[in-house]
Parts: structure tokens; sequence; C-alpha cells
């Protein structure tokens, strides 16, 4: 943590700890006008994530996941099935770089080459303290090593989705991909022209 001098007294208070953890954080902070107050903040994380978007120059085509998602469900906003990028959580020890081959091989059954990093980025800054690493991967049909789908063990359940570019960009605009990440990345091929 950097030294800042409008925050002090940080303490932390686990209020769950079950999966990832969720902690009160309170801390003195002054504002501009040089007020001291106490304030308490809830703050939610595991590990850091990486998520990858993987796609095929050649046949302009990208692989993405499918997957019932319970935060989304609960939302009421679809039926909880969630469109997205491959990723997930940085298990201890590894390398973002490591742990995105091995979700890539997890859920999608591929082989990854040309990794590339694009950015780090927080995705809800108010709430969770996890940064997740984007990164664009290619991928050919000898690439595949199996069917991909994720760890049952896990309570995975993956459906993997192969879709032209084109497609994937029509699924944002009908609300089909509501995933940020998964945004943020296809946005990043159209941008830097990745697919032609
Ligand atoms: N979220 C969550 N996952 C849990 C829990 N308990 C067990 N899990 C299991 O932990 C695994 C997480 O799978 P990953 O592939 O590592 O993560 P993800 O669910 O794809 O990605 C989510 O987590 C990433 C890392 O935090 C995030 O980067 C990403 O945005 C997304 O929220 C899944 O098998 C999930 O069932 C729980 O209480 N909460
Ligand atoms: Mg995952």
């Amino acid at each position: 943590m950097t030294k800042d001098k409008r925050i002090k007294n940080i303490t932390s208070t686990v209020l769950s700890n079950f999966w990832g953890k969720l902690e009160r954080i309170d801390f003195d902070f002054k504002f501009k006008s040089g007020k001291w107050k106490r304030i308490a903040h809830e703050a939610y994380g595991k590990s850091d994530g990486v998520a990858i978007l993987l796609y095929n120059a050649e046949s302009k085509k990208v692989l993405l996941s499918k997957q019932f998602r319970i935060p989304v469900y609960i939302s009421g906003v679809s039926d909880g099935v969630s469109i997205e990028v491959c990723g997930g959580a940085i298990d201890d020890g590894e390398s973002p770089e490591t742990s995105v081959i091995r979700e890539v091989k997890e859920e999608l059954g591929y082989n990854v080459s040309n990794l590339k990093a694009v950015s780090t980025v927080f995705l809800s800054p108010g709430i969770v303290r996890e940064r997740v690493h984007l990164f664009t991967g290619n991928y050919t049909d000898s690439d595949r090593i199996d069917n991909g789908g994720g760890l049952e063990t896990e309570n995975e359940e993956i459906e993997v989705l192969e879709v032209t570019f084109t497609k994937a960009m029509e699924m944002i605009d009908l609300g089909e991909i509501i995933d940020a990440r998964t945004i943020m990345l296809l946005q990043h091929i159209k941008i830097n022209e990745l697919i032609d």
C-alpha cells in the first residue's frame, strides 16, 4: 500500500471468508476542507484474476465460453447464462501468464500462442479489490486438445462457443454479451484491427 497523508488508522474486520474475503475497512480520511472523518467501507476479493480473448485472424473467429452465473441470475436481468471470454482466479504461486494458459486448457481445451498482455483493470473499484489481467491470444484448429468445459470438481459446466468476430460484436449490441471483460477485449480487437 502506498502511503497517503489523507488516510490513517486503517483497520480490517473480516465479515466473511467463504470463497473470497469480504472485509469491512475502517479508516480516517481527510477531506480537502481539512476535516477528518472516520469512514467504514466494505471490500471484497480473492486473488487477482485473468481473462483472455482467443482469436483466429485467418477464420476471423473468436472462442468464448458460456456458463450459468448465479450473481447474474439473482440480478434478474436474464436466465443467468453468461457469454464470456475465458478466465478465472489466479491460483497461489501462479503468474498471470501461467494462470491464463491453465484456464484456456481447462475451460476451452486449447493451447494458446502469441499471448499478449492488454491491460490490468479493476472491474468495480468501489467494491471489489481484485485486478483482472486482460490478454489476447491466437488459436488454430490444430491447437485444440479436448472439449474443455471446466472442472467438474469446481462445479464448472462450461460450453465452448466459436463464433465469428462480427457475430460477437452483434451480440454486444443485442445485449447477449454483458460481461465487461469480454466487451473490452472485443473492442480492443476492433480498435487495433487485429481481425480485418
Ligand atoms: N465466485 C465464486 N466462485 C466460487 C465460490 N465457491 C466456489 N467457487 C468456484 O471457484 C471457481 C472459480 O472459477 P474460475 O474460472 O477461477 O473463476 P471464474 O468464476 O471464471 O471468474 C470469476 O472470478 C474471477 C476471479 O475472481 C474473476 O476475475 C471473474 O471476473 C469472475 O468473477 C469456480 O469453479 C467456482 O464454482 C464462490 O463462493 N464464489
Ligand atoms: Mg472461469
